[in-house]
């Protein structure tokens, strides 16, 4: 057997999530793979912070957190510390990073991840500040200390978008990528064609675990651009930034503009498009009416899909869940199992 020791930093909807998975799914992650992971410090701005070398137990850190008690009223040899403190005491394997997204300066997420890799921690991450703006250097670090960096939890939660691309499409030259890559939104637009108001769409989402912790991110389509962002730079060798995306969100759009599509046979969806035209790279994400038969109408709620356009395959299409507590908390164990298994090579 195999222990991983793991820091959570945020332990929001998707700290909770992977908290949720680790208490129901230890037993088969031993007996199938081998591995524990055990849970050794949390930190979270609100929530307060804890350390226990010994470990910490899932369900006592959930009840807290349900409770609104604080995480240091837990039993454990160290609290209160802060996310630095934390990263350079904890001593930890693996740091889950999970706080807020922040595409304007990627922090503090940035500089929690830097300060894990140099304390000698792979890191996993669902944050898709520090990936979005500042990867390569991030990737660099964690290649020279023989680290990893998994990231899989950046688009499309915990479908496994990017390991596709990656690894299984990475010899098929991908040329263009298209999908629906905000939970949060499609959600949104979905409840409104059933006929309901933007309003009470947005609070389920939040209430959901959809969102962002600043919702603006989801409806003004900044948090759809980060993942187009993520997908060029790391799929298709690009190097563009926010401000290469043509970005629009979806608070333009009335009640009466999806009535209207609806009975014209179409629906409104927020679309991200990559494409690659002789060496040049167009990055959008855009509401856009799509045809009932189209691929992308179908797809409903919080699900998302990303339909990679290759050289030798063609169009292949992923659909899946973009958002999530559990569904972006297994992203985490994705990665972290990926790390598990390079490790044991
Ligand atoms: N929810 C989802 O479906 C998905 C989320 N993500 C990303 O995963 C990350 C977590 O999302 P989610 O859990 O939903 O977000 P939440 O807002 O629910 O949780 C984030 C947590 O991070 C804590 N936090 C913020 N800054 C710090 C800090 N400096 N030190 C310690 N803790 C901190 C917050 O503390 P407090 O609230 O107590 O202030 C909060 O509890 C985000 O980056 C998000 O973009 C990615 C894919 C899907
Ligand atoms: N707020 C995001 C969460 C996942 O990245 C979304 O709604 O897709």
């Amino acid at each position: 057997m195999r222990t991983y020791s793991i820091v959570l930093i945020g332990f929001g909807n998707v700290g909770q999530g992977l908290a949720q998975i680790l208490a129901e799914r230890s037993q088969e992650l031993a007996e199938r793979f081998g591995v524990e992971y055990k849970i050794t410090a949390v930190c979270d701005l609100l929530k307060g912070s804890v350390f226990d070398p010994a470990g910490l137990s899932p369900a006592a850190l959930l009840q807290a957190a349900a409770q609104g008690q604080p995480l240091s009223s837990l039993p454990a040899a160290h609290t209160g510390w802060d996310a630095q403190r934390t990263l350079q005491e904890c001593g930890a394997d693996i740091l889950c990073e999970m706080s807020y997204t922040d595409l304007k300066t990627g922090q503090p997420a940035i500089n929690h991840v830097e300060t894990a890799l140099k304390a000698g921690m792979h890191v996993v991450t669902t944050n898709k500040g520090p990936i979005a703006l500042d990867y390569p250097r991030l990737a660099a670090l964690a290649q020279e200390r023989g680290l990893e960096l998994g990231v899989e939890g950046t688009v499309m939660s915990g479908t496994p978008a990017l390991r596709l691309g990656s690894e299984l499409l990475a010899g098929a030259g991908i040329r263009k990528i298209q999908g629906i890559f905000n939970g949060t939104t499609n959600y949104i637009l979905t409840r409104m064609a059933a006929g309901d108001s933007y309003t009470a769409a947005l609070a389920e989402a939040q209430r959901l675990g959809f969102a962002e912790a600043d919702p603006t991110g989801d409806v003004e389509g900044f948090d759809a651009a980060g993942k187009v962002v993520i997908l060029a730079n790391l799929l298709m060798g690009a190097h563009i930034t926010m401000q290469d995306v043509d970005r629009q969100g979806i608070t333009a759009l009335t009640p009466t503009d999806i009535e209207q599509a609806e009975s014209q046979g179409q629906r409104w969806k927020l679309i991200g498009s990559l494409e690659k035209k002789d060496d040049r790279l167009t990055a959008s994400v855009q509401p856009t009416r799509v045809a009932h038969s189209h691929p992308l109408a179908g797809v409903s709620g919080a699900t998302n899909a990303i339909t990679y356009t290759t050289d030798l395959l063609g169009d292949v299409t992923l659909i899946g869940p973009g958002a999530g507590r559990l569904e972006t908390g297994y992203a985490l164990l994705e990665d972290m199992l990926a790390i598990h298994r390079r490790q044991s090579n």
